[in-house]
């Protein structure tokens, strides 16, 4: 059984006296720092000058670069892209991160396929919301929090554990619920839910979807808010009460169409192409290829990008969401 852990098993007290380091202030860094300090924690920013520099500047944090900032901090939370993390590391973190600090991540990428080998006497933990950072800070902002994941790689202090659900509570995690992992697992299931379901399997069986409905002659529209814009409020029954609740809301023509017709859509081959996908990211094929794909300056991450931009489902659905009022200013 995962261990499990809310608001009254963490004690905030033993980050008294400690300051974090919060390296990065994008998605995640902007939503966890304001949460942190929210909660009362010594929270300063590292960063390099331009854009997050100047919110972290406009939100009130004291700002530093990354090495001043892993100097002065008890806890570097490193919040960096995961493809710069292990440059950046050695470059501006490694020399004060001396013995009994802790060294922090929401993402166990660089640890588990060593890019980052920390040395032993400091702990490394992780703390990782299972969420987008802007949901971090407005479910924390609502008295509510996105769960997350905790593991803990090195305890050089005896206290690496209660340090990370310490943070968790600090960024309103524990107000929802925290799960105890390993960085293995959570690399390995996190890298695979984005590629495989979250992110790569959506966006391509929506796609498909579409293109399937303007193929046939149906105005893209049409084959817009079919397949997206209801994705959303289909989405938004399963995430609140299971694939039954969803079943609950829809027609029962919809329901027989969904349990027969969706295994014919992702069958054998989609179970085949799964198996794949996640042993290329346990043996790490995959993490090669994404490093080496940075250190060739990204051409097939610009090629594939520039082509989705370019799709028509992006650009008709930008001509539909201007046109309705709840989509204004996201
Ligand atoms: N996005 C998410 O919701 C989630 C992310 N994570 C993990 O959190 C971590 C951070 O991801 P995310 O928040 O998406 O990252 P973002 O890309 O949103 O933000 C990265 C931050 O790092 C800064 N940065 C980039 N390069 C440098 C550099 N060379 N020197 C100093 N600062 C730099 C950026 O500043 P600048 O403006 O100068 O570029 C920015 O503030 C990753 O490990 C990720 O896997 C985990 C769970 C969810
Ligand atoms: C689904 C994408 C994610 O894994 C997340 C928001 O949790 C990420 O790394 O951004």
């Amino acid at each position: 059984m995962v261990e499990k852990y809310f608001d009254a098993d963490a004690d905030m007290g033993v980050l008294a006296g400690k300051r974090i380091a919060v390296i990065g202030f994008g998605s995640q860094g902007r939503g966890q720092a304001l949460n942190l300090r929210d909660s009362g924690c010594d929270v300063i920013i590292g960063v390099r000058p331009g854009k997050s520099w100047e919110t972290a500047i406009k939100d009130g944090f004291e700002v530093f670069q990354v090495a001043e900032a892993a100097q002065a901090a008890d806890i570097i939370q490193v919040l960096l892209p995961d493809e710069n993390q292990a440059a950046i590391y050695q470059e501006s973190i490694r020399q004060g991160l001396v013995k009994g600090k802790t060294l922090m991540f929401s993402h166990g990428f660089n640890i588990l396929y060593g890019q980052i080998v920390p040395p032993p006497d400091v702990n490394v933990v992780m703390v990782a919301p299972k969420g987008p950072g802007h949901m971090v800070r407005r479910t924390y902002e609502e008295g509510k929090g996105v769960p997350a994941l905790i593991a803990v790689e090195q305890d050089a202090t005896g206290d690496a554990k209660a340090i990370a659900l310490a943070y968790a509570k600090g960024i309103g995690a524990t107000r929802a619920a925290v799960f105890e992992t390993s960085f293995r697992e959570e690399t390995e299931t996190d890298l695979f839910g984005e590629q495989a379901v979250l992110c790569g399997g959506c966006t391509a069986l929506v796609r498909a979807g579409f293109e399937t409905l303007v193929a046939n002659g149906y105005a893209p529209e049409m084959a817009y808010l079919e397949v997206l814009h209801e994705l959303k409020l289909i989405v938004d029954l399963i995430y609140e009460g299971g694939f039954t609740k969803m079943r609950d809301s829809i027609s029962n023509t919809a329901q027989y169409g969904d349990i027969t017709r969706g295994p014919r859509v992702i069958g054998p081959e989609s179970y085949a192409a799964m198996q794949e996908i996640l042993e290329e990211i346990q043996d790490g094929r995959f993490a090669k290829e994404w490093i080496l794909e940075n250190m060739t300056r990204r051409p097939v991450f610009n090629a594939l990008t520039r082509a989705d931009e370019e799709h028509e489902i992006e650009q008709v659905g930008a001509q539909i969401r201007a046109l309705m009022p709840q989509f204004q200013n996201k």
